[in-house]
């Protein structure tokens, strides 16, 4: 333990403190500075003569505009928001659908990969399997424990489809909390990114002298698992009003946490949850114009997942509501969904199956494994196919085409992240159907001509979800997130699609509108909260409709 000088501020004024600290100086001035010392009139002399705010902003986005590469604008950005973070999210609010491809997939897959050769400055709370023991202890260093709301938490051993980067994956947590502020209006001071070195099993990493984090394998199951006990022990302790999402742990330590802590703390899995959020929504509104273009009921959907991890299994589960919606029992919307995972379609005399791909497991094929995709569309005769497997280019023009002889109007949600590791690209989906497909990937696409149309690509991601989730968790107080809860922030988002929406056949609304979708999706959330009496703002209650919306729209901080 050393003694630093600590910087903190009252009254718009830096000082400096005497104290105790494990690490001196970490934390980066949009870390620990309120956000309203921008407020602060500057003396004369030591500011431009002329420095008009919106010019400025220009300014600014002419600078992140010059940049040729995604990742140098990404380290523009990533410096703006430390120095001037009210001019950070005014951007992002502004430029949605230009911002956020850099601070979020894809481009902060690329941060991620190469985190430990751009790192300039730290930002977040790094706990290692090192502190074990001793975790309240490195959580105290938070400079800001009682403003803390919302965290986000990853192990860096799944970063989208990136693979095991360790302490690499700090970016993820980073960049979802820039969507939970610009998306959402968290405050910026109430967020806390985190990223848990236990390990990496990547050679690469392992012999890389900049590499950042410690140079070990991962620890043994039953290692992380007295680890993550004391870590959720002592963090409900240090922020008793924070809600936790975590983020790209590997699928089997995705389920497992998940499980062994949504009933005891307000913890959330973005992977499993989120996602599923997110494509149900996405799905309900292609179901209604794949239906219409074929004339079958909603509730004859056959849905074929391709890729059966934590994401896939994840919105799998959720998908199930899309048909129990439609009055089928919970065995009938189980028998709608088929997995593939890499050994080919799941069923139960395939042998041995991972725990979570065993309720989806088909038990009406017994023949020889089927591991071609085409052979297995035949067999399925899916209306729609979903990708959340990281295969490259696996919905081949054979496979579209395929999917095209057998369906009006095809859904086709490639859904891997980042961009090149979706499983095809919006222009081969529009090209393979003839422009009949009903699209959504996990990362932008541009939009398309097709024969004298614009065609619209969805993007199916759970930044959608989370932002207005993570606000109606904070606002309500709840001391959980339940099924409902999740199902809820789905059907808020399906319903937001506004009439231009509608009518250029979108499955997800303008990202530009995702303070207004956080929104209803907080009000849809914070109702499903007090149904299942999970909330604890008892103020909430008697509010109306409009009332509540408009006190969660008053509540969203909002740069200056
Ligand atoms: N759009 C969004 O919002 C989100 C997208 N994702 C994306 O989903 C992807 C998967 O994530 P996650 O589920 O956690 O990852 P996993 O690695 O756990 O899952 C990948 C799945 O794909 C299967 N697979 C791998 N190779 C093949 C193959 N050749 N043929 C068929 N199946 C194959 C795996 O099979 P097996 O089980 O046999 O190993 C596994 O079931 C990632 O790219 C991630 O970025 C994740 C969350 C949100
Ligand atoms: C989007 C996301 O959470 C993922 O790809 O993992
Ligand atoms: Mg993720």
């Amino acid at each position: 333990m050393t003694i630093v000088l600590t910087p903190y501020w009252t009254n718009g004024v830096q000082k400096l403190k005497l104290a105790p600290q494990r690490m001196p100086l970490l934390f980066s001035p949009s870390q620990w500075i309120p956000i309203r010392r921008t407020a602060v009139k500057p003396k004369r002399g030591l500011v431009p003569p002329i420095l008009d705010e919106s010019v400025h902003a220009l300014r600014c986005l002419n600078q992140l505009r010059s940049k040729d590469k995604s990742i140098e604008k990404y380290i523009y950005l990533s410096a703006l928001k430390d120095q001037d973070p009210n001019m950070f999210y005014k951007l992002c609010l502004e430029n949605m659908s230009e911002i956020t491809p850099v601070i979020y997939t894809p481009t902060v897959g690329d941060a991620c990969l190469q985190y430990s050769h751009i790192y300039r400055r730290p930002e977040g709370l790094f706990v290692s399997i090192k502190d074990k023991g001793n975790i309240r202890e490195v959580i105290n260093n938070w400079p800001r424990i009682d403003e803390a709301r919302i965290s986000v938490v990853t192990d860096g051993s799944r970063i989208l489809g990136l693979g095991d980067l360790g302490v690499n994956g700090m970016p993820i947590s980073i960049g979802k909390l820039s969507l939970y502020i610009a998306g959402a209006g968290i405050r910026p001071q109430s967020t806390v990114p985190i990223c848990l070195d236990l390990g990496t099993n990547t050679q690469k990493y392992l012999d890389d002298p900049l590499y950042l984090g410690l140079r070990q394998k991962r620890v043994s199951d039953k290692e992380m698992t007295e680890f993550m006990d004391e870590f959720m022990h002592e963090m409900s302790a240090a922020f008793p009003k924070l809600m936790i999402q975590f983020e790209d742990f590997s699928t089997d330590n995705a389920f497992k946490y998940l499980e062994r802590y949504r009933n005891k703390y307000a913890v959330f899995n973005d992977d499993i949850q989120g996602t599923g959020a997110v494509v149900l929504s996405g799905f309900l509104n292609a179901a209604k114009l794949s239906s219409a273009a074929s004339g079958q009921p909603l509730s004859s959907h056959r849905i074929l997942f391709f890729g059966a991890g934590s994401a896939g299994v994840g919105v799998a589960q959720q998908l199930m509501s899309f048909f129990t919606l439609q009055g089928l029992s919970k065995e009938e919307a189980r028998r709608r969904i088929w997995l593939v995972d890499s050994q080919g379609l799941v069923y139960n005399a395939r042998g041995r199956l991972a725990e979570h791909k065993k309720y989806f497991s088909r038990d009406d094929y017994n023949g020889a494994p089927m591991t071609d995709l085409v052979e297995i569309i035949k067999h399925v005769q899916p209306t729609a196919l979903l990708g959340l497997s990281t295969i490259t280019g696996a919905f081949t023009p054979e496979v579209i085409q395929t999917m095209a002889s057998i369906n009006a109007r095809p859904i086709l949600f490639p859904l891997s992240n980042p961009i090149r590791l979706s499983e095809c690209s919006f222009a081969d989906a529009v090209q393979y159907t003839n422009g009949s497909v009903l699209f959504a990937s996990g990362s932008p696409f541009p939009e398309q001509q097709f024969r004298g149309t614009t065609l619209y690509p969805g993007q199916g991601n759970n930044m959608y979800i989370f932002p207005g989730l993570g606000l109606a968790a904070i606002l309500g107080r709840v001391s959980s997130v339940t099924d409902s809860m999740v199902e809820a922030s789905s059907l808020g988002l399906a319903d937001s699609l506004n009439d231009e929406e509608h009518a250029q056949g979108l499955l997800y609304p303008r990202i530009e509108r995702i303070r207004e979708i956080s929104g209803q999706i907080a009000k849809a959330v914070i109702r499903a909260a007090q149904r299942e009496g999970v909330d604890r703002n008892e103020s909430l209650r008697g509010l109306n409709d409009v009332d509540l919306l408009k006190l969660i729209r008053e509540k969203m901080w909002t740069p200056q």
